[in-house]
Parts: structure tokens; sequence; C-alpha cells
């Protein structure tokens, strides 16, 4: 989607009644939300709510996907945005058998092939080698790094070719709180300096508030799209956490119990029960 002047997109990421079936059950419930370009979006939830599921219908990983979804002003799953997003799973994505750099030049090479892009290769498998803070560790097999060395080295695949969105699926998820602080450093310099959008999840919540923006999921089902700031004044609650709870307690009185059979709208008198009412 176009701003009025025909300049950058107003938005990211738009999404519209996405609805996503996996296996024989609906996860994605009609979800409309939007992500604002060059802005940290985090996508925060219990787990099992479907984060990794709507990540993976972002880069057109999910094949039963209904409703709008539209990527960087396409499709989402369309083939010119393969090269346009970064996408990080949970389960870094490194083959164990190469070392660190050897990972990145594979990486490289399917991004922008040929000889004549040898120099471009090289150039930006530094650059993301810098931005994780693993040039120290370039000649180390992938397979004898720390669990938190190889979640980096697959940030730094994703980082190549400078993506304009990053999905990155708990990325943060078994680091310590020092690698932590400083990846959510790089998030901000990410934005901030190359106008890097980024959709992040996770379901620590005090990560929430180191986001720009937020979508709160529950059980499939968009509970709240808002800045921290406004998530907690629209709850007159002093954290995030406390706000998504407070959330989650309103959304529950506002649905009724499942396990309480609904109310018949047309009650039948005891003359109509034909003398059935001890039997049921
Ligand atoms: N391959 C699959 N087939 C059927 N259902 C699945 C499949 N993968 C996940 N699900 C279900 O979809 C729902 C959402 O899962 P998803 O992995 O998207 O949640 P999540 O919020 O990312 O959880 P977590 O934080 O634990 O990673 C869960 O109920 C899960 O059981």
């Amino acid at each position: 989607m176009m701003n009025k002047s025909g300049g950058a997109p107003e938005t990211a990421v738009l999404a519209r009644g996405l609805t996503v079936a996996r296996g024989d059950r609906t996860v994605l419930h009609s979800l409309d939300f939007t992500v604002p370009p060059g802005r940290i979006t985090g996508l925060l939830g219990p787990s099992g709510c479907g984060k990794s599921t709507l990540m993976r219908t972002l880069v057109g990983a999910q094949a039963r996907a209904t409703g709008t979804l539209s990527v960087l002003g396409r499709p989402a799953g369309h083939p010119t945005l393969r090269s346009r997003i970064g996408y990080v799973t949970q389960t870094p994505s490194v083959y164990d058998d190469l070392t660190v750099r050897q990972n990145l030049e594979y990486f490289a090479a399917i991004l922008r092939p040929g000889r004549r892009h040898r120099a471009a290769r090289r150039a930006d498998i530094t650059h993301a080698l810098t931005d994780v803070d693993l040039t120290t560790h370039t000649d180390a097999l992938a397979g004898r790094l720390s669990g938190g060395q190889r979640s980096r080295v697959s940030l730094a695949v994703a980082l190549l070719g400078s993506p304009e969105l990053l999905v990155l699926d708990e990325p943060t998820v078994g680091l310590d709180p020092v690698l932590r602080r400083d990846l959510w450093t790089l998030f901000h310099h990410l934005a901030a300096e190359r106008g890097t959008t980024i959709l992040v999840s996770s379901h620590v919540m005090d990560e929430a508030e180191r986001c720009h923006r937020l979508l709160l999921v529950r059980e499939g089902r968009i509970l709240a799209e808002d800045t921290p700031d406004g998530l907690r004044e629209r709850t007159r609650t002093p954290s995030v956490e406390a706000a998504f709870l407070r959330l989650v307690d309103e959304a529950a009185r506002a649905t009724p119990d499942p396990r309480t059979p609904p109310r018949d709208p047309h009650p039948r008198t005891p003359r109509q029960d034909h003398g059935q009412e001890a039997t049921r």
C-alpha cells in the first residue's frame, strides 16, 4: 500500500480477515492488524496462541490461509518478497558441520549467486557477522557453538542482503541478559539507522516494553494493537504484563463460557413438552 504522495509505504504489513488453519483446526481467526514500516512491532502472547503460525503465514510458509495479507505491498508468499524478508525461526537454521563463515557463504551465494557478486557477498557477510558480534568465531564449527551463538549465526543469515522486513520468532529465548540487551540494541539500530521493519515474537512480557508497537494475541485472536504506553494508559495498569492480564479477563467476561449451555431462545411451555420434562 502506498501513501498519497506515492512515497514510502504507510504499512509494511496489512492483514484483513486473515484466517489460518493447521491440521483440522483453525489457529488464527479473522485477524485485522497492521505493522508500520521502520518500527519494532512485538508479537506477544502465551505459548500456543499462534505467533509462529502468523509469522509462517507472513513469510509465505503456511498454505491454508484466507483473507488479505499484504507484505511490503505484495501478497504474502509472492516470489519477489523472498530476498526482501529475513526470517529467523525458533530453531536455528544453520549447518552444524560448516563453520560460521561457511554457513554465511552458503546462504549469501543463494541470495546473490555468481562471481560478479563475490565482493558484495564478502562485504555482506562481514557486515552481518559484525552486527551479531561473532567476528571472533568465524572459523568455529556451528555444531560446536553454544545455543546463543548458534541463534546469532541464524540471525546473521537473516541479515544478509539487508532485508526490509525482519521476522524474528522468539530470538532471545535462552540468551543471557547481556546478550538479550545487545540484541535489542541491534534491533533498535536496524530500525532507526536502516529503516528495517521488525516483527519480533516473545512470550516474555518485559520484552514488550522494548517495542514501539505491540500486537497482543490470545487463542488465535488479536487482543490489542497499541503502543506500550497506550496499552498501559488504556487499561490503567503499570506494566504491559498487567495490561495483558486485564485484557484477558475482560475478554473472558465478554465471551460466554463454552461449557455453559446457551439459553434456549424459544423455551417450550410445559404444555408443548407433552410431559417429557422428567426424561430430559
Ligand atoms: N503442524 C501443525 N498441525 C496442527 N496444529 C498445529 C501445528 N503446528 C502448530 N499447531 C497448533 O497451532 C497452534 C498455534 O501454534 P504456534 O506454534 O503458532 O503457537 P505459538 O504462539 O508460536 O507458540 P510458542 O510460543 O509455544 O512457540 C497450537 O495450538 C498448536 O498446537
